[in-house]
């Protein structure tokens, strides 16, 4: 618990922040930071506005954003800043029940102390949140603006939010935080953020107003215009120069919604359970999910097309920054050298193909981006892959690497299964080891003949081959990084594509 002074107040009528080192402690606490491990410093804290919508007893919510630097890049690197979002709920009192998302408790030179909670855990706070969305839905073209103009909540018509719910945070090793409102509505507060568009709102924003039934629908969103940058060009990663900055959303909540990556693992699990089985006989067989998946793709991948710019790129561009991507990944992750040469003999391959057709992709697909529900398979999470820059991540994209996002997750379900029976099981493994073959053989074959409505072309298939083996160096670098004693499992899988 950190108790001490504050930063200043600007004279800007907004309650002060705790001061910034508080936030070194406090990012390094939660599971959303990126930065954690890496020499860092909170260089400053924007307070970016308070949230419409409190009620007396109830707190105020400062929306605060952190500006992170990082030791260990040089000063060239463009990423060198980056900011997260902090939204902390404010109250004159201490708040036991929210002792576990305490920030810090401070003074402010108008309000006297106060006692600072992450907001996303405090019900008050949520419901404050709730209310504006609310209100904006009867605002001119729905859209409510702050006294100072600087934050807009926004909402698409069409559904009116259930006033009457609790708010529930997500667990989970999430790069943001997710509420669910009962069974009403979930809001995601986007923790790292930069000015321009975000893909996910963007995304959802298009497919909604066509009424796309592949994902959860949106309900609205809450952008910050910087008041001292106003008029900026908004799809940059430039903190400088302005725009918007897109800091929440809200959206349908999937109520009856199974995680695909957790079905995934049963299916396996049954598998593994009755090994005399062919898959195609086990109880929690995947192939007709595989199917459905592959055809919900496809029908996402068509809006897709239909409402974003459409164009083509050169294979040998294409070639070109897969071949690009290898050096900083061998560098990352030295256990990817020994197959280079035939990785780039594999994207060579791709340089032959002449024009990619490319447009608006999910970008970083895999099974734990889908939900199985009672009306079918949703797509969720379209901000595509976290490390790269925003303006990359908005760029047109070629369908295939969704594809070959879902074929290696297939590829990982019956090896991360096999991580922990080994361990009660260690005989069993060579059967198993033929088993999870099978099992993922026949996922992604019923999810590739779905997607393609058939079978694919010799070109399709280099294309298709080539945006693996991309995915298959970037997992390996993905897991270096984050979950170490996973490498072998898409090393594995590099080995094996890289094998002349
Ligand atoms: N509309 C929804 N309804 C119910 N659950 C959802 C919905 N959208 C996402 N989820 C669940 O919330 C989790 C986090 O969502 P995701 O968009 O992947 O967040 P993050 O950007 O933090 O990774 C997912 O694992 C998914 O199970
Ligand atoms: O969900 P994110 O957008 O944060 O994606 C990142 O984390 C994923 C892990 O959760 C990672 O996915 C990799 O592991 C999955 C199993 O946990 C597996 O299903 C995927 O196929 C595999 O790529 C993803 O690559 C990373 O960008």
């Amino acid at each position: 618990m950190s108790d001490q002074t504050s930063t200043p107040t600007s004279g800007d009528g907004l309650p002060a922040a705790p001061d910034p080192q508080v936030f070194v402690e406090y990012l390094a606490r939660t599971r959303w930071f990126g930065g954690k491990g890496r020499p860092l410093a909170v260089t400053g804290v924007r307070r970016v506005g308070t949230v419409p919508g409190a009620v007396p007893g109830g707190p105020l919510v400062l929306l605060c954003l952190a500006e992170v630097t990082y030791d260990d890049v040089g000063p060239e690197a463009p990423d060198k800043v980056e900011h997260y979002q902090v939204p902390i709920a404010l109250y004159g009192e201490a708040q036991e029940r929210l002792e576990h998302a305490h920030i810090a408790t401070w003074e402010d030179p108008a309000r006297g102390r106060l006692h600072g909670y992450d907001a996303l855990h405090d019900r008050g706070a949520m419901a404050c949140w709730l209310r504006s969305f609310d209100r904006a839905a009867t605002e001119p073209g729905g859209n409510l603006v702050d006294d100072d103009s600087s934050l807009a909540f926004h909402r698409l018509p069409g559904h009116d939010l259930d006033l009457e719910t609790h708010s529930t945070l997500f667990s989970g090793e999430q790069s943001n935080s997710s509420v669910a409102f009962g069974e009403d509505a979930l809001m995601k507060v986007f923790r790292k953020v930069t000015p321009g568009v975000n893909p996910d709102v963007q995304v959802h924003e298009v497919l909604s107003r066509v009424g796309s039934p592949d994902v959860a629908a949106l309900y609205g969103w809450l952008d910050w215009v910087d008041p001292e940058q106003r008029g900026g060009d908004d799809h940059t990663d430039d903190p400088g120069s302005g725009g918007v900055m897109q800091l929440a959303m809200l959206q349908q909540f999937l109520r009856t919604a199974s995680d695909g990556w957790d079905l995934a693992l049963s299916s396996v699990r049954d598998l593994f359970r009755q090994p005399e089985l062919h898959a195609s006989e086990a109880g929690g067989d995947f192939a007709g999910e595989a199917t459905r998946l592959g055809r919900t793709l496809r029908e996402v991948h068509a809006l897709m097309a239909e409402h974003f710019p459409t164009s083509t790129v050169p294979g040998a561009d294409v070639a070109a920054t897969m071949a690009g991507r290898l050096p900083p990944a061998l560098a990352a992750a030295p256990g990817l050298e020994e197959h280079r040469a035939g990785l780039e003999a594999l994207f060579a391959r791709v340089g032959d193909l002449g024009e990619v057709p490319v447009h608006r992709v999910h970008g970083d697909l895999h099974l734990g981006q889908t939900l199985r529900t009672a009306l079918g398979w949703k797509i969720v999470d379209f901000e595509g892959e976290p490390a790269k820059p925003l303006h990359e991540r908005l760029l047109p994209d070629s369908p295939w690497r969704d594809v070959a996002g879902m074929l290696r997750s297939f590829d990982y379900a019956p090896r991360v299964v096999e991580r922990t029976w080994a361990e009660d099981d260690p005989e069993g493994s060579e059967v198993r080891a033929a088993k999870a073959a099978e099992w993922a053989n026949r996922s992604k074959n019923h999810f590739l003949y779905a997607y393609a409505d058939g079978d694919i072309s010799d070109q399709q298939r280099t294309l298709l081959d080539a945006y693996v083996a991309d995915k298959a160096v970037y997992e390996t670098v993905y897991e270096t990084r984050n979950r170490p004693t996973w490498v072998d499992i898409p090393l594995q899988a590099v080995a094996e594509i890289g094998a002349p």
